[in-house]
């Protein structure tokens, strides 16, 4: 398979969420503030260290039950009496120390999907468990608790990251703020964080006398100030250069292996995608193809990386075929499986008019096995 691109937006034009959401993720008029955390108690937040040493811990075995699980997620919008399927039964599984990136067209599904995820909407049908909260039964207390504490988010646009009023310390303090970290200990994870991502010297700067990458240096510190599980970022570098992009990503990245963090990146910026692990491709609502990459080594040693890309197979055996493989073999309403030792092959429906070329050139199996559940390869 080839990797399909999509066409490339500079900018993102659906934001649904306000600067007023900043704050609003965070407060609650219950809690007050410098004392109480979510459960009533004072935090203790561990230092960095303790933190770099878990995060060796969360990369050791076990972590493949998936800290973030979807499965037939379904999201409908009425939109003028009209209803939109913007999830249309999405199935995704997101190791925890994972970096993803999730890719697709405008329109595809990927912010529905990192709204549901990240607390700030709730799903039609289908599940979705994040660190082991159901994101269906959530109730609105245990909602807010989760966004403060469990996730963190990174936006495209600047401003919707950072309070314009207080400066880059008080902006990454803010969350502790609300979890009940004391003043002393806020001030120095901030400015812990602020100097792990090489933004410590801005700590005394207000966002407008910040770059656009120093802008999203903070942001990141902002998001994983509360040591959340699992980061997610909508298009984090939308607005920067190729060279700040590549810079902003490797923050993160030093994020998910230094502070042992899932992180999960929606972008249009192939170059960006294309540093990651594991590219995951949504279409129409669903996870189609994932692209996974690994350092292969050849027979004279040299080192290079590989990718691949999978069509996505949902529990119940569905797959969807890519649209430029359909429309080259004229493959429409059904088609011709046969299993074999190690494969499952795939035709045209020799009856239908304008079947695709193998099948015309009769490469095709005249009878095909039929493809049983249950029988093995090579049976
Ligand atoms: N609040 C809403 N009301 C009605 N329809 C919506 C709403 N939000 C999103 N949609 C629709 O749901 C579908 C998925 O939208 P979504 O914003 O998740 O896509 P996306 O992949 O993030 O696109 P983009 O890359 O342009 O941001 C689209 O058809 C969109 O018009």
């Amino acid at each position: 398979m080839t990797c399909g691109g999509e066409p490339v937006r500079p900018l993102r034009t659906s934001f649904r969420i306000t600067l007023v959401d900043v704050l609003a993720t965070f407060a609650d008029p219950t809690l007050q503030g410098d004392h109480v955390t979510a459960h009533g108690q004072i935090a203790e937040p561990p230092d960095l260290d303790q933190l770099q040493r878990r995060a060796v811990a969360s990369r050791l075995p076990d972590r493949d039950e998936g800290i973030v699980v979807c499965e037939n997620l379904v999201r409908i919008y009425q939109a003028e009496g009209v209803e939109v399927q913007a999830l249309q039964g999405l199935d995704l599984a997101v190791s925890q120390g994972e970096m993803i990136a999730l890719v697709g067209a405008s329109g595809s599904g990927k912010s529905t999907l990192l709204g549901i995820l990240s607390g700030q909407d709730v799903p039609t049908a289908g599940s979705a468990e994040v660190a082991g909260h159901d994101l269906l039964a959530m109730k609105r207390r245990d909602r807010l608790d989760y966004r403060r504490s469990t996730v963190g988010f990174v936006w495209q646009q600047t401003a919707r990251n950072l309070l314009p009023y207080l400066s880059a310390a008080e902006n990454v303090m803010l969350p502790m703020t609300y979890t009940g970290v004391r003043r002393s200990q806020r001030r120095a994870r901030a400015e812990e964080l602020l100097d792990l991502f090489g933004v410590g010297h801005c700590r005394n700067r207000h966002p407008d006398e910040l770059s656009g990458g120093e802008q999203q240096r903070v942001a990141i510190a902002v998001a994983v100030a509360n040591e959340p599980q699992v980061v997610f970022a909508d298009e984090p570098t939308g607005e920067l250069d190729t060279a700040t992009s590549d810079e902003i990503f490797a923050v993160l990245r030093q994020a998910n292996e230094d502070l042992g963090v899932t992180v999960i990146v929606v972008t249009h910026d192939a170059l960006v995608s294309e540093q990651v692990q594991r590219t995951v491709r949504i279409r129409n609502g669903r996870t189609t193809t994932e692209v996974l990459r690994r350092i292969a080594t050849d027979e004279d040693g040299v080192e290079a990386r590989a990718a691949e890309e999978y069509a996505v197979l949902d529990r119940n055996g569905r797959l969807q075929l890519p649209r430029e493989f359909t429309e080259h073999l004229h493959m429409r309403k059904r088609v011709r499986l046969a299993l074999e030792a190690d494969h499952v092959g795939v035709w045209p429906d020799a009856s239908a008019p304008q079947a695709g070329p193998d099948a015309e050139a009769g490469t095709s199996p005249e009878a095909p096995r039929e493809a049983s559940p249950g029988a093995s390869p090579g049976a």
